[in-house]
């Protein structure tokens, strides 16, 4: 039951949950119908989220599309984190926590109490700014995350922990240890871990919250150069302070203040000619 409740703890999958599978249903056919480079996978409309009556994220809409990266930029405190736990349903986990609009997966509203979050979260993932791997070996980590989604299979585990390892490029680097403590890893590497284990799931939109932040700049640019190569396969959205990764890694910006969306437009656009003058003042230094 402890070990259940860490992999709760890090992959949010919660315990005890009966599997209501409504929105399986509602998405039946759909969700894993093959989605084109561009398409909207998810989106929110007029989402709001208060803490008690601290209202920190004021009706936001935003579209996210498979192939493309998506950063949320904003001074601290403008509710970036808080809008990006929400897209996975991951601030469910906390008291006093009232979202309002619609999540809409696949068209498919998911701010709903019907809705059964462990599906929610295998198709929507997390990653969290520190690296949070078990204390279990390399191998365990991933083959862990698998055997709760129902793999078995000897062989199907070994393939599937060795795929994930080699999308999170760090395949090379572990597999002649897979049975280590993950803990001997790097800070880095078990960032990389922390990938594979979401990527094992297969989800369709990986969410990223602030990945690098922790790491040297060396893991730093194995974790940008990990997000250009994820990104052709899935939908990316990333939370970052660092406003050059931003530029870097993203192919459209949102910018937030005060819980609002101020701007959201090709990051191209925002770094070089935005719109509004307060986006102009945060991307150019004059605050936050
Ligand atoms: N667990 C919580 N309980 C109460 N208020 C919270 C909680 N988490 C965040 N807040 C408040 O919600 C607002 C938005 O915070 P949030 O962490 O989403 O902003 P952020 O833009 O991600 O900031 P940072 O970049 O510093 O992480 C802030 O006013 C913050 O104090």
């Amino acid at each position: 039951m402890e070990a259940l409740r860490r992999l709760a703890l890090a992959t949010g999958i919660p315990l005890g949950m009966k599997r209501a599978a409504t929105l399986e249903r509602e998405l039946e056919g759909v969700w894993d119908a093959p989605l084109a480079v561009g398409q909207v996978s998810l989106s929110t409309r007029e989402l709001s989220i208060y803490y008690g009556r601290t209202l920190a994220v004021d009706r936001v809409s935003l579209e996210f599309r498979k192939g493309y990266v998506t950063a949320l930029i904003g001074p601290s405190g403008s509710g970036k984190s808080t809008y990006l736990r929400a897209l996975n349903r991951m601030n469910d986990t906390i008291p006093d926590v009232r979202t309002e609009g619609q999540i809409l997966y696949r068209g498919v509203d998911i701010n709903r109490p019907d809705v059964d979050v462990r599906f929610v979260r295998t198709r929507i993932g997390m990653v969290w700014q520190r690296p949070n791997p078990f204390n279990k070996s390399i191998y365990e980590n991933i083959a862990y995350a698998l055997r709760f989604h129902g793999v078995r299979d000897r062989a199907e585990l070994d393939a599937r922990v060795e795929e994930s390892l080699r999308r999170a490029a760090l395949w090379d680097e572990v597999k002649d240890r897979l049975h280590q403590s993950a803990l001997s890893l790097s800070g880095g590497q078990q960032q990389r871990l922390c990938i594979a284990r979401t990527i094992a799931v297969e989800p369709e939109v990986i969410l990223f919250d602030e990945p690098a932040s922790a790491l040297d700049p060396i893991s730093t640019a194995k974790i940008e150069e990990l997000l250009y190569e994820l990104k052709k396969e899935y939908t990316i959205v990333i939370v970052t302070h660092n406003l050059q990764q931003a530029a870097r890694v993203s192919d459209y910006t949102a910018f937030f203040l005060e819980g609002r969306l101020v701007e959201f437009a090709p990051t191209r656009e925002i770094f070089t000619r935005p719109k509004d003058k307060r986006t102009e003042d945060y991307v150019t230094g004059r605050f936050g």
